[in-house]
């Protein structure tokens, strides 16, 4: 079918056209169209062609040629420590680096340092998803005629795929519009079959999860249910003796997440699993910041519930799943209710070309994991190393149970919204996008015992499958010149190298 469905779409992209002259759809179809090993068609971009039909190392290497030649850099010059290069005259429109910030054409924007916020859609993804927003419309449950039969065959392989890099039965996938929804419907759903039967009444999680399952767990409390909210050690992992104490006969789930968004660490999973398992409680996890970058196998994880989200792993927003094991079987209320569709568990029409967009998005993860966990792990150390070198700079977080692709680091001594200011020309984070309005110091940061000083001059630096050496070069040089620069003007920093011991200082209060 992967053969049929692009001639079918650009039959129907002809036709649309032909009614339609000057719509999106006939700049659609004029498109070249290339043809890839499998014989699977798609669709050329504008200016290059699609990353689907080049190998990803040459079209680094083919990015790295052009900003050469734009730059006129030696190639020793490109690829050598930031410290030679002036920043921004890297950054000047003739440099090119801000172009490449983006593998799309949508003109010059910052270098993009936010992957925990979301990740670019792979070119790859996009072609996989086209045929199913044109020719391929049916709907995926229409059991009569074709229509309805092709597009479920699509919905089905990504269910495969999604299954596949977790080591999940693809029955075990329900699709769901992301990890907020997948999260709710796992805290909330299996809380309420509970206490239908009357029997459970508490659930366990940690004071560092996402919003939406501190926020579900709330939600409960209002309910009548219990809530122990586990602190975390200073590395921000729990302690494993603290959350055995706090299991209870009336524990019905313990909910703690695979990698932590804003500092990247990543929990034991496998002892939580294994402990659950052996007390036979559910354990749920919120595994958006881990599937698709590190390995994850539900059944060595001993995992009951876990909540995926596609635009985090270079698929669409608007869509995610949610792991629900079938032996033993996992018994959750829906929260969703209506025509019966994924099990009963979240009923709604699917999103047929969001199906096949995450599906490939995580096909491609678990193909190119090795790949892109190998080029993440080397940017990630050379910029956490020129970072770390400056003094009073320190990583939030455990060193090794972590991450890669997520740097968050504290610069004592400068304050955070002025560094962020100062750096513009990236996009960059001092915490998760939902919070991050907001001026209050990191909950999660907090909870590993930050100063609120401390917590205030931390920066999120979000590393990905796209990001460029030449990328991290800049960064690395613009942060140290920023930061320089900030504490020169502080008071506080002159202090400290008279060496003063600022803990002594008494301050009058005004
Ligand atoms: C750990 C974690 N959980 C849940 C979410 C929410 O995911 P989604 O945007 O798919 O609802 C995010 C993303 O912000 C996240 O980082
Ligand atoms: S020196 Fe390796 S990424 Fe900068």
């Amino acid at each position: 079918m992967s053969n049929i469905a692009p001639t079918v779409a650009r039959q129907a992209l002809r036709i649309a056209s032909r009614r339609y002259p000057s719509s999106a759809f006939s700049r659609l179809a004029s498109r070249p169209v290339l043809n890839d090993v499998n014989g699977r068609q798609h669709y050329v971009s504008e200016t290059k062609p699609s990353n689907a039909t080049v190998n990803l190392d040459s079209a680094i290497k083919a990015d790295q040629k052009s900003f050469l030649n734009q730059t006129g850099l030696r190639p020793e010059d490109a690829t050598m420590p930031a410290t030679g290069i002036d920043a921004d005259a890297m950054m000047s429109p003739t440099a090119g680096i801000l172009k490449q910030a983006t593998i799309m054409d949508q003109g010059t924007r910052p270098i993009y340092l936010d992957m925990q916020a979301t990740t670019p859609m792979d070119p790859r993804v996009v072609d996989a998803m086209l045929p199913y927003m044109t020719g391929l419309y049916g709907n995926p449950h229409s059991r009569t005629h074709a229509y309805g039969w092709e597009v479920e065959q699509a919905v089905e392989q990504a269910r495969e795929n999604l299954a596949n890099l977790i080591g999940a039965d693809p029955k075990e996938i329900i699709f769901t519009s992301g990890a907020t929804e997948s999260n709710n419907m796992s805290i909330k759903g299996v809380a309420r079959f509970f206490r239908r039967s009357g029997k459970k009444n508490h659930i366990i999680t940690c004071q560092t999860e996402h919003k939406c399952v501190l926020d579900s767990c709330r939600h409960l409390q209002d309910e009548g249910y219990q809530v122990t909210y586990l602190p975390v050690q200073e590395d921000g992992l729990i302690n494993m003796e603290e959350l055995e104490a706090a299991i209870r006969p009336e524990t019905a789930i313990v909910s703690i997440m695979t990698v932590n968004n804003e500092i990247g660490v990543v929990q034991p999973v496998e002892e939580i699993g294994k402990l659950c398992r052996s007390k036979k409680i559910y354990f749920h996890t919120d595994a958006a910041q881990a599937v698709g970058k590190i390995p994850i196998d539900v059944n060595k994880m001993n995992v009951d519930l876990m909540s995926i989200s596609g635009h985090k792993i270079y698929g669409p927003k608007g869509i995610g799943a949610c792991y629900v094991r079938r032996r033993p079987r996992v018994r959750l209320d829906p929260i969703i209710s209506g025509g019966g569709q994924e099990r009963g568990l979240r009923s709604g029409t699917l999103a047929p070309f969001l199906a096949v967009g995450i599906g490939e998005a995580a096909r491609i993860c678990q193909e190119e994991m090795k790949y892109d966990s190998q080029r993440i792990t080397k940017l990630s150390n050379c910029l956490l190393e020129g970072l770390l070198s400056m003094e009073h700079t320190t990583l939030n977080g455990s060193r090794d149970k972590h991450y890669p692709g997520c740097v968050n680091v504290s610069f004592a001594y400068v304050e955070g919204e002025s560094l962020l200011m100062g750096l513009n020309k990236i996009a960059l984070s001092s915490g998760s996008a939902c919070t991050s309005a907001s001026l209050e110091p990191s909950y999660v940061l907090r909870a590993l015992g930050s100063s609120d000083e401390s917590a205030h001059s931390s920066i999120r630096f979000g590393i990905g499958r796209f990001t460029t050496e030449a990328e991290i070069d800049y960064v690395l040089n613009v942060v140290k010149d920023r930061v320089e620069r900030l504490r020169e003007a502080s008071p506080l920093w002159e202090m400290v190298q008279e060496g003063i011991d600022l803990k002594t200082i008494e301050w009058s209060q005004h």
